[in-house]
């Protein structure tokens, strides 16, 4: 099947700039997708998006003239369910990628064995309207038990405006749970505002939880130099639950429609948000190492 990308997606940078920030030894892109390629692994029929192809060796390029060492791609809901695309990377990736699947309630014990043999250790649950049908909460519930005994962890995306009606819902769940992009924040509120302080609490309160400190394109409302407005709220993040952040370029970045960010420039904003040596060293490398590569990590450091 032939797929044609939305008439107004606007593609990945083409030449990214080469960081002037230098990521330590061991980084770690903890937040980016593979999309297709299309014919090879089509995109989910009940995708509210089509997205340009963006393939793992393009993935791995990208790895390289970043700085960083290890990848972990995140299913897409263009592709639903069907997570080829994601294994297939992995299966590439000569270890160094971990991924984390979207997986329907009737997943079976045997499917899961094979996603965690490929490298998957979490699944996602998307409650961002103009991406997906969020699934029930009993369903949710019902996949966070079955995928609970593998140690897996759940990455959950969603608005902050819709925080309150889901809060019971995260703080019920019985697994490490990573929050894409600080829970989309409105930068235009004050970072100690009640809208930021209520997914401060959600993360005080309870030790499982954790967050991404990512996307700052898409949550900026001052334009595509600098991203200033995000700042405060990473950096609030970032030093509050040092031990529990992870950071991501969300290459290729779907959906972005007033700009495109450049990879190199995201990679640049990291020391404005961990803004020491040790918390760019937890953020980029002891963090996402802890949660997707436990194997490797020495206990005695850990
Ligand atoms: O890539 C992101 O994390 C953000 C977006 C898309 C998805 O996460 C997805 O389709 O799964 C978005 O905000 O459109």
């Amino acid at each position: 099947e032939k797929f044609t990308m939305d008439a107004d997606w606007l593609q990945y940078h083409p030449a990214p700039v080469k960081p002037s920030y230098c990521p330590p030894a061991g980084a770690v892109d903890a937040h980016c997708h593979v999309f297709g390629p299309g014919d090879q692994f089509p995109y989910a029929p009940q995708r509210k998006y089509t997205p340009c192809d963006a393939s793992k060796d393009q993935l791995w390029a990208l790895r390289e003239h970043l700085g960083f060492s290890r990848n972990v791609i995140v299913q897409a809901t263009c592709h639903g369910a069907d997570n080829r695309a994601l294994v297939d990377a992995l299966e590439h990736s000569d270890g160094r990628a971990r991924g984390v699947a979207t997986v329907t309630e009737d997943i079976t014990e045997e499917e899961l064995q094979a996603l965690h043999a490929a490298g998957v250790r979490g699944v996602r649950f998307n409650f961002v309207k103009r991406l997906v049908d969020a699934l029930p909460f009993d369903t949710l519930g019902a996949i966070a038990d079955k995928i609970k005994p593998l140690g897996w962890h759940i990455v959950i995306y969603f608005e902050s405006q819709e925080l309150p009606e889901l809060y019971d819902f995260f703080t019920s769940l019985p697994t490490t749970v990573v929050v894409d992009h600080m829970g989309r924040p409105d930068v235009s509120k004050p970072v100690d505002g009640e809208e930021f302080n209520l997914f401060v609490k959600l993360l005080t309160e309870n030790e499982n939880f954790w967050s991404k400190v990512s996307c700052p394109e898409r949550l900026s409302q001052v334009g595509p130099h600098g991203y200033d407005d995000v700042v405060p709220f990473a950096r609030r993040i970032v030093e509050t639950f040092p031990d529990r952040v992870l950071w991501g370029t969300d290459w290729p970045h779907p959906n972005m429609k007033s700009h495109m960010p450049d990879d190199g420039e995201l990679v640049n904003m990291i020391p404005r948000i961990a803004v020491t040596e040790e918390l760019q060293r937890k953020l980029l490398v002891d963090n996402p190492m802890r949660l997707y590569w436990p194997e490797e990590v020495d206990c005695v450091t850990a």
